[in-house]
């Protein structure tokens, strides 16, 4: 007779109020992702991606952790299949980045080698005062091997992105708040209430602007400068005929704050 497993408690967990998606990592006793935490993550994270009525998602951890990284249990008897089914960690992060809606990652507490690139392919970083980020693989005879050496530059500048990951050094918040690895560091009591307010206030925004304004950037990295400005021209045209451009302009007109769809 085949043996019933009980099924794998669920590490990721999604609820969606007033537009506002939060996914929540939490995989005992570090919220470090295996095949298994990046299945759930990319099937979570898919769909809310899609959905036009998410405006806004968060991304967080669990307790002291928001993602410590790759599990280093799993990566030492790293077998060909595993490796191959942790590959998918980057797929996760283009979701994230590719996602037609502002994405926050709440940095709650520790976000560590995977879990720090995790961040980087998110468009705000929030982070708790008491909580630490790094990419510690170089201590590990690694390096960082899911994005982290590729837009740790983008978003520092080679020099400095060289430097972090070479010392593999875990900085504070206040470290990375000031080299503009984060955006924001809160106090650990009002971190909750802080991402509430700033997801709602993402979520009004005009999505499908941001959305555009996402995409067009990330195209002008690659296409020669004369393409990406069609490109940034085009997209401009496409949203002069939304509701949401149609209820910026008028408000402004009114001389009353626009109330955005998405849309
Ligand atoms: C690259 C090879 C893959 C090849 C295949 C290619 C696929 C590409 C995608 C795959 C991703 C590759 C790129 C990413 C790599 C990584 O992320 S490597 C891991 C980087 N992270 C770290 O090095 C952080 C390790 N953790 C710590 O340094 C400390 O935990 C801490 C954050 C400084 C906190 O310390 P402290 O408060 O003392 O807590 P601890 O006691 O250390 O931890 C509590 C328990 O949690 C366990 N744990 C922590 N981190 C991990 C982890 N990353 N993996 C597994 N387990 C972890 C720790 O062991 C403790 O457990 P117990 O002892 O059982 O309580």
């Amino acid at each position: 007779m085949t043996p019933s497993f009980p099924p794998l408690a669920a590490s990721v967990h999604a609820a969606v109020a007033d537009a506002v998606a939060v996914v929540r990592i939490e995989r005992p006793p570090a919220n470090a992702f295996d095949p298994a935490l990046i299945a759930e993550l990319l099937d979570t994270l898919k769909p809310l991606a899609a959905n036009t009525d998410v405006r806004c998602i968060v991304l967080r951890g669990t307790g002291r952790f928001f993602v410590a990284g790759a599990d280093i249990r799993v990566m030492r008897e790293l077998s060909e299949e595993t490796q191959h089914a942790m590959r998918p960690w980057i797929e996760v992060q283009q979701v994230l980045e590719t996602a037609p809606k502002p994405v926050l990652a709440a940095l709650n507490g520790h976000a560590l080698g995977g879990g720090a690139e995790l961040s980087l392919a998110c468009d705000v970083r929030v982070m708790a005062a008491s909580a630490s980020i790094g990419f510690p693989e170089i201590g590990l005879g690694l390096f960082p091997g899911a994005g982290g050496s590729q837009r740790l530059p983008r978003l520092l500048g080679a020099h400095r992105a060289k430097l972090l990951m070479m010392e593999g050094r875990r900085l504070s918040a206040d470290e990375a708040r000031q080299i503009g690895l984060v955006d924001e560091v809160v106090p650990d009591d009002e971190f909750d209430a802080r991402i509430d307010r700033l997801a709602a206030e993402w979520a009004a925004r005009p999505t499908a602007a941001i959305g555009l304004l996402k995409r067009v950037v990330e195209a002008g990295r690659t296409l020669p400068l004369d393409q990406a400005l069609d490109a940034e021209f085009a997209g401009v045209l496409d949203l002069i005929r939304t509701a949401d451009a149609a209820e910026g302009l008028q408000a402004f007109l009114d001389k009353r704050p626009p109330h955005f769809t998405g849309r």
